[in-house]
């Protein structure tokens, strides 16, 4: 049977190449954790969707569901989940994520 709360998330991961689900927004996050990882992507150069799921109670709840992860932040590239914070922070510092970027043809520095 189909979730709209599903499909209301595939459709914002498929139409955007890199989504960060998190507390707040880029511009005013409301959270450390969605905070550096945010910096992190504006560090890297890389152009994302921001989507505040304390906005939005259902999509909250839905995405731990879908994507089987409790807690936000969440990176999605490409449609897959990349990770919440700790792993941005550690992709960061070894230059994984760069990399992650290149590989998906994601403009990045
Ligand atoms: N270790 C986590 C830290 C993030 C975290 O613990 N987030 C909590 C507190 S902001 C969370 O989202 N809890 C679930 C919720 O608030 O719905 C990570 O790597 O992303």
């Amino acid at each position: 049977m189909s979730n709209p709360v599903f499909d209301q998330i595939k459709n914002i991961i498929d139409s955007n190449d890199v989504v960060l689900f998190m507390k707040g927004t880029a511009d005013f996050p409301s959270c450390g954790f969605s905070a550096k990882v945010s910096h992190i992507l504006a560090d890297l150069g890389v152009s994302f969707k921001d989507v505040n799921i304390l906005e939005d109670d259902s999509l909250r709840q839905g995405l731990k569901e879908f994507s089987n992860w409790p807690t936000f932040p969440q990176l999605y590239v490409k449609g897959e989940l990349v990770g919440g914070c700790d792993i941005i922070r550690e992709m960061h510092e070894s230059g994984e994520l760069a990399q992650l970027f290149k590989d998906n043809a994601i403009s990045c520095h």
